[in-house]
């Protein structure tokens, strides 16, 4: 038998739950996107004989593999080990994940036909999931577990392609020629999308991040005509928990982000965040709550560097309404991860 869904009010003492409402939390927030993953020399053991998804349906192993950074470096949050494939997966669609490469699609989606033969998700589909966020509910105590998933425009690029991409060029000429077939088909995956996250949220998630990632490949207006309304469907839908929102090369529609409905605006580190606090800032409203940005390839200068380049993230976040320590992407994977403990220590240090 399964336990209820976790309803309790979560700990709102914990920073990074604090700082997302736009409260001053006793210390800054921080996590990395990434934390989980091939940094960590504890993540390849558990994993060498495991391939990625086998892996990401495995609730024991979700488990274990999304608390070994919280063990290790005790950031102020865990991220559900999983990807932004795995409801596609779930839904039934062949994709794998190549280790070195990413994600790989057996069929790409090109058509009006392949759009219409696209499976729905159905949240039993995600049984395993929603049983590793239990499992993590109970290991966790008060530290939060952010769930995730990938924001329509970046599932459609992997379906469209067929595999990562530099250009985008397949997404965009669909995107460009065929509207309607482009409006079907992120229509089909904000509702995957939003079964992902509502399975996470029912089983106890205390906060989700959208992730965006290639979404920086467009304009503004692009943005706002061919991706925003169905990332707003999306972030609509989610209830009770804080809503992160993040994209790589976004800081030239930051202020687009953040109106699709989040309730923190993930930057990447091409923006100082006292420029984007700048950018989203909209009288009347209460100031913006970002969360960002160090460089990560800053963790491969020396610790020197690392110091001042933390400081000064810090220091530019204290315009903001909240600030989330984080990267400006992903943890690289030949990342040291001892600096990664001594990013925490540090942050932790500094007043909010
Ligand atoms: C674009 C994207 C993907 N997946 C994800 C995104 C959005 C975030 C981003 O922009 O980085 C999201 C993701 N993927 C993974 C997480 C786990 C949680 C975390 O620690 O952040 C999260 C949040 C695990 C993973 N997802 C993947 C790994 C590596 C798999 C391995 O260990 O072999 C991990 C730890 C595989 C993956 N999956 C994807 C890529 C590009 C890769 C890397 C391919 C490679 O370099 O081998 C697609």
């Amino acid at each position: 038998m399964t336990s209820a869904p976790d309803t309790a009010p979560r700990a709102t003492t914990a920073p990074l739950l604090v700082a997302a409402a736009g409260g001053t939390p006793a210390h800054p927030p921080v996590w990395f996107m990434r934390q989980a993953g091939r940094s960590l020399p504890e993540y390849r053991d558990v994993r060498r004989d495991v391939p990625m998804l086998t892996a990401c349906f495995t609730p024991d192993l979700v488990c274990e593999i999304t608390m070994q950074p919280v063990r290790r470096h005790g950031v102020d949050a865990a991220i559900l080990f999983s990807d932004i494939v795995v409801p596609l997966v779930a839904a039934g669609i062949d994709v794998d994940i190549v280790p070195g490469t990413g994600p790989v699609v057996a069929a790409p989606v090109r058509t009006s036909q392949a759009v219409a033969g696209l499976p729905g998700l159905a949240p039993e589909q995600l049984a395993p999931v929603a049983e590793a966020v239990r499992l993590l509910r109970a290991e966790l105590g008060e530290t939060p577990l952010i769930g995730f998933a990938g924001a329509p425009f970046t599932l459609a690029s992997y379906l469209i392609e067929g595999g990562p991409s530099r250009h985008h060029e397949r997404t965009k000429a669909l995107m460009y020629s065929d509207p309607d077939t482009w409006h079907a088909l992120l229509g089909a995956l904000a509702g995957i999308t939003r079964t992902f996250l509502e399975v996470q949220i029912a089983a106890g998630v205390s906060a989700v991040q959208l992730f965006d990632s290639w979404a920086g490949a467009l304009s503004e207006r692009d943005y706002r005509e061919f991706v925003l309304p169905h990332s707003s469907a999306v972030l609509a839908a989610v209830e009770g928990v804080p809503r992160i929102h993040f994209g790589v090369g976004t800081g030239e529609f930051l202020p687009a982000m953040r109106e699709a409905g989040a309730d923190v605006v993930g930057v990447d580190w091409r923006v100082p965040l006292d420029e984007a606090v700048r950018r989203l800032t909209v009288p009347g409203r209460p100031a913006p709550v970002v969360q960002g940005n160090l460089d990560p390839a800053v963790l491969f200068a020396d610790f020197d560097v690392v110091e001042r380049e933390v400081r000064r993230v810090v220091a530019e976040g204290r315009a903001a309404g909240g600030h989330i320590v984080n990267l400006g992407h992903g943890v690289l994977p030949d990342t040291d991860p001892t600096l990664l403990t001594r990013v925490v220590d540090l942050v932790h240090s500094l007043a909010p």
